[in-house]
């Protein structure tokens, strides 16, 4: 019987959830799914003084709100699970106790301005900076004598000399690390509080976790969790380091670089869909077979394979998402892109928070005229800005169309036919061009440019009757009147 695959997404309460976090969730979520294993997400919140307030909550919320779940764990708002190692001290203590014991640790009493010094002569010397392993060898006494000063150990791991540790890794493939390039490091702090390599390498044994999938920004910690599990006789599970998620300029996207739209809920807040951005983060370092691009989640879990991950470092391409949820956008309801769109139009105060009747069906028709283009929910604000100004501003382009020599005769003719409307909408509007078109004989670009121009304000836009229909009969005469032969 094969184990059952159990992996985990594992965050560090450091910052808000971003896009290149949320990809490791997903590419575990969709890995576990595939397999019909579980999907276990963990905390790693030992070091107290890096998290954030709120840096959990944002992990946790957005991951939802993205359309995963998990097994065991922690949920969101309601009942906490186990999984947050602040909590599991005391398994981290009986375990380090333990490797005290068989002396495959040891105390160091090295302060902070020792190992700042020691560093310091070891640059000078061209050395590459690591712990000299000077404690290693205390006596019972000399350790006695260095605790009478006052001062606190922190335990450090004995990394065994001259051996090689080497794993096949899912997307690097044969890797290795030589233990003599590796200083005893640190496992537990003077504070008693084990760090990050230590409790790692603990929790994915007890969680009994299959398949370790991370960003490769992790892959030096790869050999010193494999010393923990080969002091403790466990099992290594199976790694993969992906390759990062980089910007435009090629650094690593990071919860502390604020130059780029990076986090999922500014994206919520925009006015982005889950199923698109899912989609698309999906894609980021990994591709299904053919061009396909457009995936449900259900999709997603039934051909998602790790052999498929890229080996070279995806760009975040903001463009291609704002792309992909016009995609998503286009295919919502009439109802469901109102509720989108709406409230950006009156968070950006072009409509009153409370709507009369009338308003209300006015930004309906709006909103719903200029469905197809909508990239996102805060979109239609730009999209739309025309519609809430008193004066036009005509730009060069709108202006070329402006000079037009038949343009005058065609607004004339135009005044005309919508002085005579007595309902203007859609309808009445378009028969209206239709009559300025055989009066004039005008067609094609000739025609509706100007007409498009002058009423909108725009060069390009949504169905043209509709739109004018929603300016409205007093504003789009004025604007006809201004441009028409006197
Ligand atoms: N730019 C990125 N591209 C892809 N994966 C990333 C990126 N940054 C972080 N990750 C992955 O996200 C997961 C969670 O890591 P972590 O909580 O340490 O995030 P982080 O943004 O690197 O935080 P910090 O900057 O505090 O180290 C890890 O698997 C990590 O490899
Ligand atoms: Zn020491």
């Amino acid at each position: 019987m094969t184990k059952e695959v159990r992996v985990r997404y594992a965050p560090s309460p450091t910052g808000h959830l971003h896009i290149g976090n949320a990809r490791t969730a997903l590419f575990n979520y969709l890995f576990a799914r595939n397999q019909g294993g579980k999907f276990i997400i963990r905390i790693e919140d030992t070091d107290a003084s890096r998290n954030i307030e709120g840096g959990e909550e944002s992990q946790l919320t957005y991951l939802k709100w993205l359309g995963l779940d998990w097994d065991e764990s922690i949920d969101v708002g309601g009942e906490y699970g186990p999984y947050r190692q602040s909590e599991r001290n005391d398994l981290y203590k009986k375990l380090y106790d333990e490797l005290l014991e068989k002396e495959l640790a040891y105390k160091c009493y090295c302060t902070a301005e020792e190992l700042e010094a020691e560093r310091e002569a070891q640059s000078a010397n061209n050395e590459m900076p690591r712990y000299s392993g000077k404690c290693r060898h205390l006596t019972a006494e000399e350790q006695e004598a260095l605790a009478a000063e006052g001062r606190e150990p922190s335990v450090r791991f004995a990394v065994p000399k001259g051996k090689v540790y080497t794993f096949k890794d899912l997307v690097k493939d044969n890797v290795s690390f030589e233990s003599d390039g590796i200083g005893d490091f640190v496992i537990v702090k003077k504070d008693g509080v084990p760090t990050y390599n230590f409790a790692v390498a603990v929790d994915d044994h007890y969680m009994e976790i299959t398949h370790v999938l991370r960003g490769d920004d992790h892959i030096s910690n790869t050999p010193r969790q494999q010393m923990i599990y080969e002091a403790f006789g466990w099992e290594a599970p199976t790694f993969g380091h992906m390759t990062l998620i980089v910007n435009e300029s090629r650094r690593k996207l990071s919860k502390r670089d604020e130059s780029i739209i990076q986090f999922i809920e500014q994206y919520e807040e925009l006015g982005y869909l889950p199923e698109a951005l899912f989609n698309f983060i999906v894609l980021l370092g990994w591709s299904p077979e053919g061009e396909e691009e457009i995936f449900s989640i259900e999709e997603l879990v039934s051909i998602f394979d790790a052999d498929r991950l890229s080996k070279s470092p995806a760009v975040f391409d903001k463009d291609k998402l704002t792309w992909m949820n016009n995609q998503y956008v286009k295919k919502l309801s009439t109802e469901q892109v109102i509720e989108l769109a709406l409230p950006h139009l009156q968070k950006a105060g072009a409509l009153p928070m409370e709507l009369t009747d009338e308003q209300r069906q006015w930004a309906h028709d709006l909103i719903a005229l200029y469905h197809e283009q909508l990239s996102y929910g805060a979109e239609i604000v730009e999209l739309t800005a025309q519609f809430f100004k008193d004066a036009i501003e005509y730009d060069e382009a709108a202006q070329k169309v402006l000079a037009g020599e038949q343009v005058p005769e065609v607004m004339a003719a135009l005044k005309a036919q919508f002085e005579a409307l007595e309902t203007f909408d859609a309808a009445s509007v378009k028969s209206a061009i239709q009559a300025v078109q055989k009066e004039t004989g005008q067609k094609g670009r000739n025609l509706f440019m100007p007409i498009r121009v002058v009423t909108t304000g725009e060069t390009s836009g949504p169905e043209l009757p509709a739109a004018i229909a929603l300016v409205g009969k007093e504003n789009a005469l004025a604007r006809v009147t201004e441009y028409a032969q006197s």
